[in-house]
């Protein structure tokens, strides 16, 4: 590949494998076409409203409740009755999901006398999606009138006293994709959605995490419970020791490729946010720690599937208290 100028960056030739004479034969690449779309214009509001359009006339509900599944966490949308499912690829203007343990499909239906509607299948960075598509789905969520954003993840436990099956709920986020200049929000801002700047301190609700862990107590496992803090990484690759250790000292507790940007998004439009981590591997923060502490997926989904039917239930007991306090 030519190391001059005329072939290298964004509107130069390499991407599409011209040489340098096919560069001179060229037509002038229009500046339009060598500046990237910013992140929020990818999903306008009036695309986004027509997608949560499609949903309720779709299912005639008017969900008040979203969930998002986490990987093999799926069956969080198989205990929602009278249910409509909407396969993603039938959506229109929907992204497709390309990972294991995430089906694609949309479910809208009633769980403990709530309308809700859940995401079988999230989208990730990782997946070559910029963020404010990962996230798109929230503002879908918003317009078709969802007030509580539940998020759930499968996450690698930092903390030493976490293991291996534990729940973990959210109280805070360390953005590492936000550090690295990232957000679902770059770009301009509609007001319509929220503020430019929007504030994140107490972005979990708070009252729905004592919610929780009086449910845990009730469920007889709240020695598997933490409240704690979470960190979105790029992914695909899992973490280095280096970089568990930095994560730690900066007060992370688990570690994923998911959940930041969609909270981010959901408080932006103003939505209640509840999020929990399943602890599916301890993450291997020593050199000395034994090969066999890999994280891999296989493992990530057998630990989902193995702790599922408590994650659906604490899901379901929050829900009816939600509703029973409204
Ligand atoms: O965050 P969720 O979607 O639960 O999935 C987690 O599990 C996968 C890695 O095993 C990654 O996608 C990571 O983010
Ligand atoms: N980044 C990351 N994501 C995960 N998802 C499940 N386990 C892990 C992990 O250890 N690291």
């Amino acid at each position: 590949m030519c190391s001059r100028d005329c072939c290298s960056g964004p509107g130069g030739s390499a991407k599409s494998g011209n040489t340098c004479t096919d560069r001179k034969n060229a037509k002038a690449v229009s500046v339009e076409k060598i500046i990237p779309t910013p992140q929020s214009l990818l999903y306008p509001y009036e695309v986004i409203q027509e997608i949560a359009d499609f949903i309720v006339k779709g299912s005639n509900m008017r969900p008040k409740i979203g969930i998002i599944c986490g990987s093999g966490l799926g069956s969080l949308a198989d205990i929602i009755q009278d249910a409509k499912v909407f396969e993603y690829e039938k959506i229109p203007n929907f992204p497709v999901s390309t990972v294991e343990g995430h089906a694609g499909k949309l479910v809208v239906g009633n769980l403990e006398g709530a309308v809700v509607m859940a995401m079988q299948g999230r989208f990730h960075f990782y997946e070559g999606y910029p963020l404010a598509k990962c996230s798109m789905p929230v503002r879908v969520m918003k317009l078709c009138g969802v007030e509580y954003l539940f998020a759930t993840n499968a996450a690698g436990g930092i903390n030493p006293k976490y293991s291996v099956g534990d729940i973990m709920l959210m109280h805070d986020h360390v953005n590492m994709l936000g550090f690295a200049g990232n957000s679902p929000l770059q770009g301009p801002n509609d007001p319509r959605f929220g503020p430019r700047f929007p504030a994140l301190v107490n972005s979990y609700n708070k009252e729905l995490i004592n919610k929780a862990l009086e449910i845990g107590k009730q469920m007889g496992i709240e020695a598997n419970m933490h409240v704690g803090v979470y960190s979105c990484l790029g992914g695909p690759t899992y973490e280095t020791i280096a970089e568990l250790k930095a994560l730690r000292m900066m007060g992370v507790d688990a570690v994923g490729m998911s959940t930041v940007h969609e909270v981010i998004t959901a408080r932006h439009c103003d939505m209640k946010v509840f999020a929990f981590s399943l602890i599916t591997n301890k993450c291997a923060t020593e050199y000395s720690d034994k090969k066999d502490d890999e994280a891999n997926h296989d493992e990530v989904m057998a630990v989902a599937k193995n702790r599922q039917k408590a994650c659906c239930e604490l899901v379901a007991r929050l829900i009816r208290q939600i509703q029973a306090s409204s």
